[in-house]
C-alpha cells in the first residue's frame, strides 16, 4: 500500500537523504530514526507530497494519507468537540463521539482549544489522526508534550485500532513507542555535504 523507492529530499536546496527504499503493508508501521537534523521531518514531508522527491518516487493510492507536524493543528476559539467535528466534516467522516474516551478529552469536551495546556493540545490534535478516516499517517515525533500515560494511551490507539484496522504509519520519534514496528535508522542515507538539491522553497 505505500511503496518507497530510491527516494532523495532536500531541504533548503541542498539533497538531505538519498536512496531511502521501503515497502508497508496494510496493519505495518515504521518508525524513523536518526540524530537531530538528519533529515527525519523532510522525509516526512516528502512522503506525503508536500515537498517533491529529488529522486525516486512513493507510491500510494491516492486521497488516503495525512501527515501531522509538531503543530496541533487546533482552532483556538473552537471547542474540544467542535475542534473534533471541524476536521471531520472536512475529511468527510462522520464524528464518533467515543474518540473523546479514547484519548482522555471527554472531562475537556467544551473547553475551547486555546484554554488547553500544552499536552492536552496534543492529544486534541491526535484525536483529530482518529477522525479523519485516513489509512496512511505520517507522523512527526507525535508524542512531545505527552506525559507517561498519554504516551501510552496513544500507542494504545496506534497499535490497537489504527494499524489493527489496516492502518500504516510512518513515525519519526525519539522514543520508544513499544510498537510492534521496525526501526528504519536514517544515518546510512544521508546525503553527501554539498550535492544540490532540488526546490523546496514552500519549506523554508
Ligand atoms: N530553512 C532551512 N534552510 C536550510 N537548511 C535547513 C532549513 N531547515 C532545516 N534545514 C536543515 O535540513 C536538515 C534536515 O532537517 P530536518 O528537520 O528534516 O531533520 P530532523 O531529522 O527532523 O531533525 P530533528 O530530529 O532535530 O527534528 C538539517 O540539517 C537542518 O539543519
Amino acid at each position: 500500500m505505500l511503496h518507497v523507492v530510491g527516494l532523495g529530499c532536500a531541504r533548503g536546496g541542498a539533497a538531505v537523504l538519498s536512496n531511502v527504499s521501503f515497502d508497508l503493508v496494510a496493519g505495518q508501521a515504521l518508525v524513523l530514526r536518526g540524530p537531530n537534523g538528519i533529515g527525519k521531518t523532510t522525509l516526512l514531508r516528502t512522503l506525503a507530497g508536500l515537498q517533491p522527491p529529488i529522486t525516486g518516487d512513493v507510491v500510494m493510492p491516492e486521497e488516503t494519507a495525512a501527515y501531522a507536524s509538531h503543530a496541533d493543528g487546533i482552532k483556538t476559539a473552537l471547542t474540544v468537540t467542535e475542534n473534533l467535528a471541524f476536521w471531520a466534516e472536512v475529511y468527510g467522516m462522520p464524528l464518533d463521539l467515543a474518540v473523546l474516551d479514547r484519548f482522555d478529552l471527554a472531562g475537556l469536551r467544551n473547553r475551547q482549544g486555546g484554554t488547553l495546556s500544552a499536552g492536552q493540545k496534543r492529544r486534541l490534535g491526535l484525536a483529530r489522526l482518529a477522525v479523519i478516516g485516513r489509512k496512511i499517517l505520517f507522523l512527526d515525533e507525535p508524542t512531545v508534550s505527552l506525559d507517561t500515560g498519554s504516551v501510552a494511551m496513544f500507542a494504545r490507539w496506534l497499535q490497537g485500532d489504527h494499524l489493527a484496522q489496516g492502518g500504516i504509519a510512518v513515525i519519526a520519534t525519539h522514543i520508544d513507542l513499544g510498537l510492534d514496528a521496525p526501526v528504519l535508522d536514517l544515518t546510512p542515507f544521508q546525503s553527501a555535504p554539498g550535492t544540490g538539491g532540488g526546490t523546496d522553497e514552500a519549506f523554508l
